[in-house]
């Protein structure tokens, strides 16, 4: 057991999926696992492991922002020996070709700050996703029939943003969407040689201001978990 995650050692698997809200975490874990067993209720951030096709997964909630993943992925790391890390997040749309509803796949993140910031000084680190896993998910959502976008995220530190200019030179640049976590996670799976990727729905839109309700949110990304599944165990 940890400070934040109430599980006994080897309740754990080396696979984990990471939603930022525990009740996505919920949902997948009874939509896709086999024998699902909760084995997080430590501050309601739910986890549970399960099997999917044979392999052990555990898909434990990260919370909201990166220092909240940070402490969750730095636990599961450190404590539980997890070699594999895929956030399935929710994200916001910031080209025009970049749908809601639509799969991203990132690539790299973008940010103005992670928690490391600290220990990188003035290095301007650049968080990027295992290749291995980015490929595997390409493949497994080209399999599904869908088209995702494959390229740079950005990782923001607030979801009210105040600063109009820094998202028209983000998008300006290419970055297909906004998040809140994958540049942490990153560089986490980075340092402590680990596989990390995230993989994102589109949930509203900058440009148009779609926006899904939160029950979208929590209950019909099932391709993104899909695919995170089928990227994890592609080897
Ligand atoms: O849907 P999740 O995984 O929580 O991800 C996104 O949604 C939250 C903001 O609403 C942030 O955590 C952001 O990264
Ligand atoms: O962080 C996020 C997540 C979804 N949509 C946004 O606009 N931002």
């Amino acid at each position: 057991m940890t400070i934040h995650i109430g599980a006994n050692p080897g309740d754990i698997a080396e696979t984990v999926l990471m939603p930022g809200d525990p009740l996505r975490a919920k949902w997948a874990a009874e939509t896709f696992l086999e024998d699902a067993k909760c084995i997080n209720e430590v501050r309601g951030m739910l986890g549970f492991t399960g099997m999917w096709k044979g392999n052990r997964v555990t898909i434990q909630g990260s919370g909201m922002g990166m220092p909240s993943l940070s402490i969750y992925a730095n636990e599961l790391i450190s404590q539980f020996g997890v070699q594999t890390l895929i956030r399935i997040g929710s994200a916001g749309g910031m080209q025009p070709q970049v749908k809601v509803r639509d799969v991203v796949l990132a690539m790299t993140s973008t940010t103005l700050s992670t928690p490391s910031r600290g220990i990188m000084k003035e290095l301007n680190y650049a968080p990027c996703a295992d290749w291995g896993l980015l490929h595997a998910a390409h493949q497994a959502a080209l399999g599904k029939g869908l088209t995702p976008h494959v390229g740079g995220i950005y990782s923001s530190d607030v979801f009210y943003d105040e600063r109009p200019d820094l998202n028209e030179q983000m998008t300006r640049h290419g970055i297909l969407a906004v998040e809140m976590e994958a540049a942490e996670l990153y560089t986490l799976a980075a340092r402590h040689g680990r596989r990390a990727l995230a993989v994102l729905t589109i949930s509203d839109h900058l440009q148009t201001g779609e926006a899904l309700p939160a029950e979208d949110r929590e209950r019909s990304f099932g391709d993104m978990v899909e695919i995170a599944l089928q990227s994890a165990f592609a080897n």
